[in-house]
C-alpha cells in the first residue's frame, strides 16, 4: 500500500494523511479509517482527472486508431475499457497506472468465478440469470481477440498468454464491476481528450449516467457539496440496451472505500480538473470511512462485489438480513398460475402482448415493504377479466385496478408459494440451520444468505396476504360481501416492478 500511496501522491493526488489511513478490515479487505475526528464536508483526498483510468485517459484507443477502435466495437460496452486496462498492465513499469493496477485484487468472490456446484446453491435467486458470463465471453472472442490480432505491434505475441487471456479478461471485468465510477465529463468536455470524441460519441455521452453501470456514482460538486444521489447507476441499468461506457473510470484511492447499508459518510465529487472525496457526515476517529454502492439487495451485492450486507432488519423483527432485499417474480410464473393449461392460448396471448405493449412489466419486484405491488395484482386481474371486460379495458387503454378480493388472494398466494419452490428448498428453517454451521465455505454462506433473504421476503408477502384476507373477512362479516378493496400497493403498473432483463 505504501507504494500505491507514494504513486498516488507523486502523480498529483493529495491525501490528507492526518485524517485518513488505509487499513485491513477483516471480512471486507482494505478500507479507509479516520485517524481523527473528521467534520462534515471535509475533503479527505483529491486527484486529477488525468489519474483516473478510462478509455478517455488511456493512450491505447489513440494508438489503436479511433476509426479501428469503433470498427471493432470497442467504444461500446465494457470491452474497450477492459482492453485498455489489460494493455496498461502489460506495459509493466512503462505504464502510467502500473502501481495502481498492481494494487488491485486478482481474486474475487463473485459468482462469475463459482463452480457449477456452488452456483446450484443460488438456484431461484435474482443472481443466476444476471451473471452474464456467456455475454462477457462472447465479447472476448468477438471483439477483443480479433482486435488484438490486428496489432501485433501493440499486443506483443509473448505477452498474449499473460495479459490477454480469458481469465485475465474476467479479472479485469470484475475489477471494473466492483470498483469503477461513473465520472461525467465536465460540461464542455474534458480538455485533453475532447478532440478524440466524434459527434456520435458526444450524443451518446449525454446518456452515460444511465448506461452500463459503474460500481459507484460521482457527483458534480459545482454547488459545493450538494446532497448526493445514493441510487446506484447500475441498479437496473446494466442490463438495458444502452452501452456507452466512455464515462466509466477507475478512480485510484476512491475505490479503496468499502460500503455498508445505510453507513455512507463520504462521497466522490467531480470538478472540472479533479475529483475529491468529501465527508457527508462527521466521522469519529477510528471509524471506517464508507462510500455507498447504492444500498443494493444482497443478490446484487454478491453478483457485483462478492459480499453481502447483514444488519438488523425491521422486516425480520430485528434479525439479521438486508433491508434492501427483493424477490423478482417473472410474469410467466404469474401467467402459469392464473391461466394454467390455457396459458399459451390466444385469449391470454393478446392480453399479455397488450400489457407489455402498454409498458406493463414482465418482472414484478416484491420487497420487504408489507404492501404488495399493485402492478402484480393488476396483471392478475387482467388475466381474470371476462372477454367483455377485457375488450372494454383495451378500449379505455387503462390497466385494471389493483383491487384485492377473494378471487385474487388465492392466486397471489399460489404465485408466492410457487416462487418459493424455485429455490433448492422452500424451507426457511433449513437455511437458517445451515447458516449456523461453522464449516460453510464463504461462497456457500453467501449463497444461503442471498436465498434466505429472498425466501424471507416471500414469507413476509404470504403473511401480508393473511392480514389482507383477515381484513377481507372482517369487511365481509360486516355485510359488504368481501368485495371492498382492502389494500393496494400504489399506482398500477408502476413502482415495484420492472422489465425483464433478458
Ligand atoms: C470498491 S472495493 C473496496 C476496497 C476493497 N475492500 C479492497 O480491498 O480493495 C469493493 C470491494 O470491497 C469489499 N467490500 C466492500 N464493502 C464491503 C462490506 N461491507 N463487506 C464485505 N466486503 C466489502 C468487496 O470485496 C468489494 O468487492
Amino acid at each position: 500500500m505504501d507504494d500505491f500511496v507514494a504513486w498516488f501522491q507523486h502523480n498529483g493526488g493529495v491525501l490528507d494523511t492526518s485524517m485518513m489511513a488505509i487499513t485491513d478490515f477483516p471480512g471486507s479487505g482494505r478500507g479507509a479509517v479516520a485517524l481523527q475526528d473528521i467534520p462534515e464536508n471535509h475533503t479527505i483526498f483529491t486527484l486529477p482527472r488525468s489519474l483516473t483510468l478510462s478509455t478517455q485517459t488511456s493512450s491505447l484507443p489513440s494508438a489503436f486508431g479511433f476509426e479501428e477502435w469503433r470498427k471493432h466495437k470497442l467504444h461500446k460496452g465494457w470491452a474497450g475499457l477492459i482492453l485498455c486496462m489489460m494493455w496498461e498492465e502489460a506495459q509493466g513499469n512503462q505504464g502510467k497506472w502500473i502501481t495502481y493496477l498492481a494494487s488491485l485484487p486478482t481474486q474475487f468472490d463473485t459468482p462469475i468465478f463459482w463452480s457449477d456446484e456452488e452456483l446450484q446453491e443460488l438456484q431461484g435467486t435474482a443472481v443466476v440469470d444476471k451473471i452474464g458470463r456467456d455475454e462477457a465471453e462472447r465479447d472476448y472472442h468477438e471483439k477483443l481477440t480479433p482486435a488484438i490480432k490486428t496489432r501485433p505491434d501493440l499486443f506483443l505475441s509473448d505477452q498474449i498468454d499473460t495479459w490477454y487471456t480469458l481469465h485475465q479478461y474476467h479479472i479485469t471485468g470484475s475489477r471494473i464491476l466492483s470498483r469503477s465510477f461513473n465520472v461525467e465529463r465536465w460540461e464542455g468536455g474534458i480538455e485533453q481528450d475532447a478532440e478524440h470524441v466524434t459527434e456520435e460519441d458526444s450524443n451518446e455521452d449525454t446518456q452515460a449516467n444511465t448506461s452500463v453501470g459503474s460500481a459507484m456514482d460521482v457527483d458534480d460538486s459545482a454547488d459545493g457539496g450538494a446532497a448526493v444521489d445514493e441510487e446506484s447507476s447500475d441498479r437496473d441499468s446494466d442490463d438495458e440496451e444502452i452501452e456507452d461506457t466512455s464515462d466509466i473510470a477507475m478512480v485510484p484511492m476512491a475505490d479503496i472505500l468499502n460500503a455498508r447499508y445505510d453507513s455512507v459518510n463520504a462521497k466522490l465529487f467531480y470538478e472540472k480538473h479533479h475529483l475529491q472525496m468529501v465527508t457527508t457526515k462527521p466521522i469519529k476517529a477510528g471509524e471506517q470511512i464508507f462510500n455507498t454502492y447504492g444500498d443494493l439487495p444482497n443478490s446484487d451485492l454478491l453478483r457485483r462485489y462478492g459480499h453481502v450486507d447483514i444488519v438488523p432488519c425491521p422486516h425480520l423483527k430485528g434479525s439479521l438480513g438486508n433491508p434492501q432485499d427483493v424477490v423478482e417474480i417473472r410474469a410467466d410464473l404469474v401467467v402459469n398460475v392464473v391461466c394454467g393449461d390455457l396459458s399459451t392460448g390466444e385469449t391470454y396471448r393478446r392480453r399479455i402482448d397488450w400489457w407489455l405493449d402498454e409498458g406493463g412489466d414482465d418482472v414484478f419486484i416484491i420487497d420487504a415493504d408489507p404492501v404488495l405491488p399493485a402492478a402484480l395484482t393488476s396483471f392478475v386481474r387482467l388475466l381474470l377479466l371476462t372477454q367483455e371486460e377485457w375488450e372494454k379495458t383495451r378500449e379505455k387503454g387503462r390497466f385494471p385496478k389493483a383491487k384485492f378480493d377473494y378471487q385474487v388472494s388465492p392466486l397471489l398466494r399460489r404465485i408466492f408459494e410457487m416462487r418459493l419452490t424455485s429455490y433448492q428448498s422452500p424451507d426457511l428453517e433449513v437455511d437458517a440451520k445451515l447458516l449456523a454451521s461453522e464449516s460453510l465455505t464463504l461462497n456457500k454462506r453467501h449463497a444461503i444468505v442471498v436465498r434466505l433473504g429472498e425466501k424471507q421476503i416471500l414469507a413476509g408477502a404470504l403473511e401480508t396476504l393473511r392480514f389482507m384476507d383477515a381484513a377481507l373477512s372482517d369487511v365481509g362479516s360486516n355485510g359488504s360481501k368481501g368485495k371492498r378493496r382492502v389494500a393496494s400497493g400504489g399506482t398500477t403498473g408502476g413502482g415495484k416492478s420492472k422489465k425483464a432483463r433478458h
